[in-house]
């Protein structure tokens, strides 16, 4: 079976369901076990994934605007507890009580110094172009890693959070998604990072290998590369050889992103899509096409066929088509 058709097959559920029907459609192929690279607990699979497979998809159970006008800080912050304990009051008991299992990095780690806030904190996520934030109380349980094996996508259309194999994953695998920072960087100031974001120092095999293999050059190379990358194809002026220049540096990062275990399609989509930019600038629609199609297999593969991006690039590549 091609792979867009069994991605679809395993999308084909359109509607939103609630936590409980997602812990019933995929308890089996995932479960909660007691981590060993993190403290408490973590996921990990019951069977093996391919690339781009769908893990999981959930509803948030707390939906809390991600902040709201205030005369100060102080007021702000006092409006953002109220919001969380708010919601929190008109959870069912049993829901209450599967939030307060969930980790807490405000607080000293004990069930008694837990607070709603401190576990919403902790746990939430900022979903793209929502005033809202969401708390997914599994995708919680999914621990951090620098390389991870698993990307998450907020659906607007669904209203859900999707969780997708970044790579192949066995069975026994903890799946690991990342919790930032957004750019490429060292071990010490991704760390540094981490540990001012979410108060926790990182132990995940990237950090751990650190520079080792070269890893820290190889993730500040990255950096550059899709700096200049992105600026040169939305400069838009592109020779024929600056064109080779400009698509030689996206091979290179691509290879380098590879290495780096950071070759999922939530990473390289827009890679392929500068890509794709630097060869039409160019007049070269048969290079244009090919990162095109790249492109969209690394969409399908992060945001799920029916994303409203892979609709767009398969209307593009038809274009393409009949205007041959
Ligand atoms: C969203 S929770 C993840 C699930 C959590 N382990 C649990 O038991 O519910 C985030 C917390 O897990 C721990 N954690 C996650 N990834 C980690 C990593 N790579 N290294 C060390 N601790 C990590 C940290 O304590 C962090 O505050």
């Amino acid at each position: 079976m091609e792979k867009a058709d069994r991605l679809r097959d395993k999308s084909n559920f359109e509607q939103p369901s609630a936590v409980t029907d997602l812990l019933h459609k995929h308890e089996s192929s995932f479960e909660m076990f007691d981590a060993t690279l993190a403290s408490g607990k973590g996921l990990r699979a019951v069977v093996a994934y391919k690339q781009g497979d769908e893990i999981m998809r959930e509803t948030a159970i707390m939906r809390i605007p991600n902040s709201q006008p205030a005369a100060s800080r102080e007021a702000a912050e006092q409006l953002h507890k109220n919001a969380i304990q708010r919601a929190y009051n008109s959870l069912h008991h049993e829901s209450q009580k599967s939030v307060m299992a969930l980790a807490s990095c405000n607080e000293d780690g004990t069930d008694v110094a837990r607070t709603p806030q401190g576990v919403y904190d902790t746990n939430s996520f900022r979903l793209e172009n929502d005033p809202k934030g969401g708390l997914f109380l599994t995708i919680a349980r999914i621990n951090h890693s620098c390389r991870p094996n698993v990307t998450h996508f907020w659906s607007p259309r669904l209203q859900q959070k999707l969780i997708f194999a970044a790579r192949d994953i066995d069975i026994g695998e903890e799946l690991l998604t990342i919790y930032g920072p957004g750019q490429c960087m060292a071990t010490k100031c991704r760390r540094e990072y981490l540990n001012e974001r979410f108060s926790f120092e990182c132990n995940c095999e990237m950090c751990r290998e650190g520079n080792a293999n070269g890893g820290d050059e190889k993730m500040l190379e990255i950096q550059a590369l899709q700096e200049d990358i992105a600026m040169q194809s939305s400069s838009g002026l592109v020779s024929t050889t600056d064109a080779e220049g400009q698509l030689a540096s996206v091979t290179t990062c691509l290879a380098l992103m590879k290495e780096q275990g950071l070759g999922g399609g939530a990473f390289t989509k827009s890679l392929f899509h500068h890509g794709y930019d630097i060869c039409l600038a160019a007049g070269d629609y048969d290079g244009a096409r090919s990162y095109l199609n790249s492109e969209l297999t690394a969409v399908m593969d992060s945001e799920g066929v029916h994303s409203t991006k892979a609709i767009e690039i398969e209307e593009a590549l038809k274009n393409f088509h009949d205007t041959e």
